[in-house]
């Protein structure tokens, strides 16, 4: 072979790994559901070029790790801290191992509402798939700077959000030219999946011990209650869903941008924040030949949703 080519990039590791993890506290049980995909990079180069196992730490262990660190890590329920505490034992675990990239897709399961004495009030232990939203956190661990200056690289957000508005919603003035068949409106169904990713300052994680990799700390920027867990993916999308519903939308464009702004005003550690949005479009249908109107904008009553194509609208809106 000739030496024109070479290995440029490589990262391996487990991915779908599905875990249900309960948490008993008395009769009061918590549930999370995840997707782990947890990749690794580092000295492993050899493995791919000359055949080298040496090097490689089985899949089928990383899947082992994923499931032993749900089992012991006092940071289970937080799919940030639990992202944080699988990658750093992944990079401290392995001298050759500089790397881990860890996404936690956490599924939902909210608690059944029963009647209780004083009305409404949660199940203790049976819950319900209450949607396909997901809550979503990608850490990025790096001990390339040695292991006892491990920075992580935090972000979180959602996907799947389904939404859709009635009203409040136009689109004019765009470009017109002999490609253009859309009209103009000042009223159409607006609807989308929203696709959140915010992203938080790079922290330092101090290195574990042996004895520690059970406890694992978590620096105080990312301890319980701070914006890091549970503050911001509850802030985000209520600004998010808030927003979509009281804006008076002239574009996807404009309003994710807005979305986006508030998510950043309310959330001082957060840097960036993006969004994909589809414009999942919803067409009026035409009765014209029955002599039926259906195709003024506010008083159109049956819409086609059309699943493809979509349109696509993403911005990243960032901290100056
Ligand atoms: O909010 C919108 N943004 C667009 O860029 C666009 N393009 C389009 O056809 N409809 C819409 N709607």
């Amino acid at each position: 072979m000739s030496d024109a080519s070479f290995l440029s990039h490589a990262r391996y590791g487990k991915d779908k790994v599905r875990v249900l993890r309960v948490v008993r506290e008395g009769k009061w049980h918590h549930v999370v559901e995840y997707n782990v995909q947890a990749m690794l990079e580092g000295d492993i180069e050899t493995s791919y070029t000359e055949a080298d196992n040496s090097v490689v730490v089985a899949t089928d262990s990383i899947k082992n790790i994923t499931y032993y660190l749900a089992k012991i890590s006092p940071h289970v329920l937080v799919p940030e801290r639990f992202a944080l505490h699988l990658g750093t034992h992944l990079v401290s675990k392995y001298a050759h191992i500089h790397k881990a990239f860890v996404t936690v897709e956490q599924l939902r399961w909210s608690r059944i509402p029963v009647p209780g004495a004083q009305g409404p009030q949660e199940h203790p232990h049976a819950f319900i798939r209450d949607g396909d939203e997901k809550r979503i956190v990608r850490a990025e661990v790096d001990a390339s700077g040695g292991k006892d200056k491990i920075i992580a690289r935090v972000s979180a957000g959602l996907s799947d959000l389904l939404v859709l508005k009635t009203t409040e919603s136009a689109f004019t003035n765009f470009v017109r030219d002999k490609y253009t068949t859309l009209k103009e409106v000042d009223d159409r169904i607006l609807s989308t999946s929203i696709d959140l990713t915010y992203t938080f300052s790079p922290v330092e994680i101090p290195q574990p011990t042996d004895a520690d990799v059970e406890q694992f700390t978590i620096p105080t920027e990312i301890a319980p209650g701070s914006v890091w867990d549970t503050a911001v993916p509850t802030n985000a999308r209520k600004v998010t869903l808030e927003t979509f519903a009281s804006d008076n939308s002239d574009s996807v464009q404009a309003t994710l941008f807005r979305m986006a702004r508030l998510v950043l005003a309310q959330n001082a550690h957060v840097q960036t924040v993006a969004y994909a949005l589809p414009n999942k479009h919803y067409i009026p249908v035409d009765m014209g030949y029955l002599g039926v109107e259906n195709l003024v904008p506010a008083q159109a009553e049956v819409f086609m949703p059309i699943a493809a194509p979509s349109g696509l609208i993403t911005a990243t809106v960032s901290r100056k």
